[in-house]
């Protein structure tokens, strides 16, 4: 019989695969959405009605996790490189993260999806950022990226977050992640380290969970 506590509680001490296999189960597009639920669970960045821009979002988990939360008052915008269908109800814009444009792209994105005056346009509650390149194995190498991928989507979050706001971005361990800390505690009220049980041990990654947008 499945037990009460969250799945991730328990799954943990089982194996990775009882994420992949829970994920099916769930019908959730991969395992990484338990990294998000158990996130959320702790920190509530995701409400009802919340608007939020999901970064590096194929093949979509994070998007169906947050769009469930946001329900059908809010929305979810995805982004990514690659050209991947998102999940029903999430409006997917193609871009680079690294590519400057792609921060006009979102912009123009909000103004076809949603008929609002521009005002309410630039504001969303919760910016996630789950990009990950492919990494190389030289670990100096693959910080350095997820760093440039980490500023990109701070630079975003800066734009478009409303006071008050929330701002979650993976990234791979390395030398400069004090520095980039240090430039989010200038910008959010409160910012923690986090490594969900979903991801895997042996991974260099972890998850900045920013509160409260100064
Ligand atoms: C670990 S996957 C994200 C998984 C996703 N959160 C989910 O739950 O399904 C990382 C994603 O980041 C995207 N990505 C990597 N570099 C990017 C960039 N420069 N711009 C936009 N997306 C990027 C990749 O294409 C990939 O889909």
């Amino acid at each position: 019989m499945r037990p009460t506590v969250p799945f991730w509680s328990w799954a943990a001490k089982r194996s990775k695969d009882a994420f992949r296999k829970q994920s099916k189960i769930d019908n959730y597009r991969s395992r990484a959405a338990y990294k998000l639920l158990e996130l959320n669970q702790k920190h509530r960045f995701l409400k009802k009605g919340y608007g939020v821009i999901d970064l590096g979002f194929a093949p979509g988990s994070w998007s169906q996790v947050a769009l469930k939360a946001v329900g059908t008052e809010g929305f979810v915008t995805a982004v990514d490189i690659q050209n991947v269908s998102p999940p029903q109800g999430v409006f997917p814009v193609y871009g680079d993260m690294l590519d400057p444009q792609t921060q006009t792209k979102i912009l123009e994105a909000f103004r076809q999806h949603r008929q609002e005056p521009i005002k309410r346009e630039l504001v969303v509650d919760t910016v996630l950022s789950d990009m990950l390149h492919s990494t190389t194995g030289i670990r100096i190498r693959d910080h350095a990226i997820s760093m440039d991928l980490c500023n990109s989507a701070f630079q975003l979050a800066k734009t478009f977050l409303r006071p008050g706001g929330f701002f979650v971005c993976k990234y791979y361990m390395g030398s400069e992640e004090r520095e980039f800390q240090k430039s989010l505690m200038e910008v959010f009220k409160r910012v923690y380290i986090e490594k969900p049980k979903a991801s895997i041990k042996e991974s260099r990654e972890a998850y900045f969970v920013c509160l409260g947008r100064k």
